[in-house]
């Protein structure tokens, strides 16, 4: 990036279309950084004040004027030195999105850019779509609830979809680093709190809805869920739909898009035909006719009807870029998402995979799905968070319970809980069912114990973790990776042979 100075442009150029109002100070600032952190604020520098969900931007003003700030973005008024300009607007963030927008100079117009929006399978679709468009030689950026990637650097991330002076810094460094094309998630969240606002996508995407995320700091119902996935079919050219999902005709209210859709229906623009269950030495995964739109056959390493509905949408996105069939299958056959539905070869005999499922409802579409494969015997092995709600740990010792033929209850960051009472909250659940479980509480022994009891034709789930790379006890993260610690047993398993 370039240096900070060199970035120094005039108020009245971020400002561009906004509307706003001059409350006090001269509008001939030359702006030498923006910031929605106090604690960055320097001299020269414009600084947003956010209402947020624990504390009120606006109580920093006062800090940020003495730090020199040049400029204030506020919804309330605010008592600073007359010397500081102060802007009214309807929304901060709403205005941090345009002001960055302008700041970093539209980095999105000179990248093709790909919104996800759904409740389930956002993560996946996003490296799916990845995978493809650089298999035929495009350079495309990635922003997600794991991470974003900007060519070869990876930066971990804190939220699905980053306040929107991140993902305009971003969308800049990806043009710097060469990048034609970027493809992201687009939580509700962040839909609802214009971290996606100042640019308009060039493709949308609608995966599915199910209720979720509806609580304190997040949406107040459902309705109000529904309305801000929406929200994305009013900011994107092309709008690609789930034709098989729940609420769609509340989805597209409103849209100012091109309609296109894809799924099972007969009435999709790009349908999934002939769906047929694949079973390899150790490895599970689907084939299906591309029919519509494009015609093709394809086979995936990925498991269910959900990796179809992924990897259509996946498809259905990348016929915008002109990808080829061949291109498209061969992508597919390679793709792999790090803890969603990951397969790790530990057998020829049976089947091991770690996911992401965290919670009732993904563990039950999960474990679902992979009964259609008619496994010897389904083994699921998971624990719950600590100072978390303890609702999930019954509802999901209760599905596993109720779906697997064994459970293996094990820990899974108990942060300041005692381990064993919240796998005692566990078999609460269970005990609703009559699923057989054992519970081993140091999270290797227990996947030991997966893989020691593995019997042909299993297939275990080490769930919960996903891409996670930790345990989190007593306020300390602790490594914690299952790849490795699959590899330390097998290892282990060699010596002692
Ligand atoms: C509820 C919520 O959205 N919180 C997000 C928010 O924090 P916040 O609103 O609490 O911010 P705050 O701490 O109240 O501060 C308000 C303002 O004062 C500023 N401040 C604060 C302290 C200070 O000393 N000086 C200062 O200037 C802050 O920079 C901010 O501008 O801003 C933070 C930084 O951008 C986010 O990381 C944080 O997400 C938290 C981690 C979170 O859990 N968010 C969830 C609700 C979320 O957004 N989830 C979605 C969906 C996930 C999914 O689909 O699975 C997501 O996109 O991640
Ligand atoms: N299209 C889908 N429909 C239903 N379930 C899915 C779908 N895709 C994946 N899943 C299941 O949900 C889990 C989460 O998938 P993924 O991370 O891709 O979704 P997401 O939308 O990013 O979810 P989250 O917001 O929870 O991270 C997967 O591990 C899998 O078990």
């Amino acid at each position: 990036m370039k240096g900070e100075y060199e970035n120094m442009k005039k108020l009245a150029d971020l400002l561009e279309k906004l509307e706003y109002q001059c409350l006090q100070g001269t509008m001939d600032k030359e702006i030498t950084n923006i910031t929605f952190d106090s604690r960055k604020a320097e001299k020269g520098c414009l600084f947003f004040c956010i209402k947020g969900a624990v504390s009120d931007g606006h109580a920093y003003a006062k800090d940020v004027a003495e730090k020199g700030a040049a400029v204030l973005i506020v919804q309330d008024k605010v008592e600073v030195p007359e010397e500081v300009t102060v802007i009214q607007v309807e929304n901060s963030r709403y205005a941090m999105a345009c002001i960055s927008a302008a700041w970093f100079g539209h980095p999105a117009e000179k990248l093709k850019t790909i919104g996800i929006t759904g409740t389930k399978g956002k993560t996946t679709t996003t490296y799916l779509v990845k995978s493809i468009l650089e298999n035929a030689g495009h350079k495309t950026g990635l922003i997600g609830t794991i991470e974003t990637i900007i060519g070869e650097k990876k930066i971990p991330s804190a939220n699905t979809t980053p306040e929107s002076y991140l993902v305009q810094k971003y969308f800049a460094e990806m043009v710097e680093a060469g990048c034609d094309s970027v493809v992201m998630e687009v939580s509700s969240q962040g839909l609802m709190l214009h971290r996606t606002a100042g640019f308009q996508f060039d493709i949308g995407i609608f995966t599915n809805i199910e209720p979720d995320h509806i609580g304190p700091n997040e949406h107040k119902d459902f309705a109000d869920y529904l309305h801000c996935k929406a929200l994305l079919f009013k900011q994107c050219k092309v709008g690609i739909f789930n034709a098989d999902a729940d609420h769609l005709d509340e989805i597209l209210e409103g849209h100012t898009c091109q309609v296109e859709t894809f799924g099972f229906s007969e009435k999709a623009d790009l349908r999934a035909e002939n769906t047929k269950l694949v079973t390899g030495k150790g490895t599970l995964g689907i084939a299906y006719d591309v029919k519509g739109l494009m015609n093709f056959p394809v086979e995936i390493d990925l498991p269910g009807a959900f990796s179809v509905y992924n990897s259509l949408t996946a498809i259905a996105v990348c016929r915008h870029f002109g990808v080829t069939p061949e291109n498209i299958q061969k992508a597919l056959k390679q793709a792999k998402v790090k803890g969603r539905i990951e397969m790790v070869k530990v057998s020829d005999e049976f089947t091991l995979m770690i996911d992401y499922a965290h919670n009732a409802m993904s563990l039950e579409s999960l474990l679902t799905t992979l009964k259609e494969y008619k496994p010897n015997r389904l083994v699921c092995l998971f624990g719950c968070g600590g100072n978390r709600s303890k609702l999930r740990r019954y509802e999901m010792g209760e599905v596993s319970g109720k779906l697997a033929d064994l459970t293996i209850i094990t820990s899974d960051n108990p942060r300041d809980e005692e381990p064993q009472e919240i796998i005692d909250d566990i078999k609460i659940g269970i005990g609703k069912t009559n699923g057989k479980y054992v519970e081993i509480i140091d999270r290797k022994e227990a996947i030991a114990y997966a893989i020691h009891h593995g019997q042909p034709g299993d297939i275990v789930v080490l769930a919960g973790k996903g891409h996670e790379d930790y345990q989190e006890i007593k306020g300390k993260k602790y490594p914690m990776d299952e790849r490795v610690l699959i590899q330390e047993i097998l290892e282990e398993d060699k010596q002692n042979k």
